[in-house]
């Protein structure tokens, strides 16, 4: 039968070791807890655990000193928890690479996420989660449990808490729309309207309007008034996205109006008051774009109270297969279907390193959704260029797939191999920018996280 990895417990504080055995994390391994104070180095070393959690105090100094010195190091991973004193023992075990140094005041938001991930990474088969549900830890809209996620989660509970303009830095498809959404739930704005605008999809004629509004007759066209974003975002949260791909011009009057806190539509005689939150985004890396006279510095320090990075898929340990199970999950629920990925697509999903990010991983997962008849096997996960993609779809859409199906295939095979930009992907597909925001939007694809 097939048994849980096992945990080995080395603590002596009644209160902590009841915090600890409170934990959900740490229930689910087969758990060896030691009694002997002074001596569980031998009991380690016979109980067969792959992961032992000890405090590591002063008493424990022998003990510890044995553990540097021992075999045991090279099965077992370690997690200490300590007070916090300088130890050398500690410094030696950690130059050691033993494991992992908690020290006092113990985060176990973080412990946790540890203990889930090492968990996984030591279960030979892991059990395959139910394809309808979903396992990985949330934070208002953003899925993930690994220890970057839970460092984002917490920046952004302080930053919700302030009004500061914020900027999010991260490849594109990381979830920066997101972050910024869940930004505005956390805020105490979430009442009020969460605006998104993509500044690279904004025609340069029309983007004053679209930015500040306009007044009927303004320009020819202008058969009546237009509200703008400024205003629709009134008292909640404007959040611009790829902002370094706004004209250059366009800048200075963005920046005008964060300084002045005042904007005029187009062709009227009265400001208004920008009383919005401002998160902008990019996929650049800022110091880049301005060196390359591409975005104004004076507009990235005024944006950039909070800069914040929005870590890649490829630092976020264990969550691609996590976040796996959680799209097909949700595509389960949507068709009231039972499709499941087999332990081959698992490894395959673990082993990639998904260039694209979350939108390619969530976007593969659509396509080996349509593709698998019931359980999602490793050709069904498409991954690889476009050639790859033009001798795949020969082999694999079935005779008589809707065209809405194949056009949405398309769609998705190109924007995961131009890693989420949609200029390039409105470009390859021939079609224009707005066309391609309006397929995803009727496709739902970028709205199924929001779920
Ligand atoms: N942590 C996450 N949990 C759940 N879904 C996510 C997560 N991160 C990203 N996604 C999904 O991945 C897709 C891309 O996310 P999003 O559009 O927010 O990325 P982005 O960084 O803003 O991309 P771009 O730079 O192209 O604008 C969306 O469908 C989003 O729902």
């Amino acid at each position: 039968m097939k048994t849980a990895p096992k945990l080995f417990l080395q603590i002596q504080q009644p209160e902590l070791a009841t915090e600890l055995l409170a934990l959900p994390s740490l229930r689910q391994f087969e758990l060896t807890i030691s009694q002997q104070g002074h001596c569980w180095l031998a009991q380690l070393a016979d109980s067969q655990c792959d992961l032992a959690i000890i405090e590591a105090n002063a008493e424990q100094q022998n003990q510890l000193q044995a553990l540097s010195q021992s075999s045991v190091l090279d099965k077992v991973q370690c997690l200490f928890l300590s007070q916090g004193e300088p130890s050398m023992i500690m410094d030696h075990l950690m130059g050691q690479g033993a494991g992992v140094h908690y020290r006092a005041p113990f985060n176990f938001t973080q412990l946790k996420a540890n203990l889930d991930e090492l968990f996984w990474a030591l279960d030979p088969s892991p059990q395959a989660p139910s394809p309808q549900t979903s396992y990985l830890d949330q934070f208002g809209l953003l899925v993930g449990s690994s220890p970057c996620m839970h460092q984002l989660y917490r920046t952004l509970r302080k930053v919700a808490a302030t009004n500061a303009n914020t900027f999010l830095i991260g490849e594109s498809g990381t979830g920066k729309e997101l972050v910024a959404n869940t930004l505005h739930l956390f805020s105490q704005r979430s009442d009020q309207a969460f605006i998104a605008v993509n500044c690279a999809a904004l025609s340069p004629e029309l983007i004053d309007s679209e930015l500040f509004g306009h007044v009927k007759g303004a320009f020819t066209g202008a058969h009546k008034d237009h509200i703008g974003v400024f205003e629709q975002a009134e008292g909640g949260t404007l959040f611009l996205d790829e902002v370094t791909e706004m004209p250059y011009e366009h800048q200075a009057k963005l920046l005008r109006v964060l300084e002045s806190g005042e904007y005029r539509p187009v062709g009227s005689q009265s400001f208004k008051q920008a009383k919005v939150r401002v998160v902008a985004a990019t996929n650049r890396t800022p110091k880049d774009a301005i060196d390359e006279e591409k975005f104004r510095e004076d507009l990235y320090f005024r944006l950039a109270h909070f800069p914040i990075q929005v870590p890649p898929l490829r630092n976020r340990q264990g969550d691609a297969v996590g976040l796996a199970q959680h799209f097909l999950a949700y595509r389960n629920t949507q068709d009231h279907s039972n499709k499941a990925l087999s332990s081959q697509a698992i490894n395959k999903i673990a082993q990639y390193q998904w260039p694209g990010n979350v939108r390619e991983l969530k976007h593969t997962i659509e396509r080996a959704f349509i593709l698998a008849e019931q359980t999602i096997l490793p050709e069904h996960i498409v991954t690889g260029g476009l050639a790859d993609a033009a001798s795949d779809s020969q082999s694999h859409i079935p005779a008589g797939m809707p065209l809405e199906d194949i056009e949405k295939m398309a769609i998705l095979k190109t924007l995961a191999d131009n890693q989420g930009n949609r200029n390039n992907t409105a470009q390859q597909l021939g079609i224009s920018v707005k066309t391609l925001y309006n397929k995803l939007d009727k496709y739902g694809t970028d709205s199924l996280a929001h779920v």
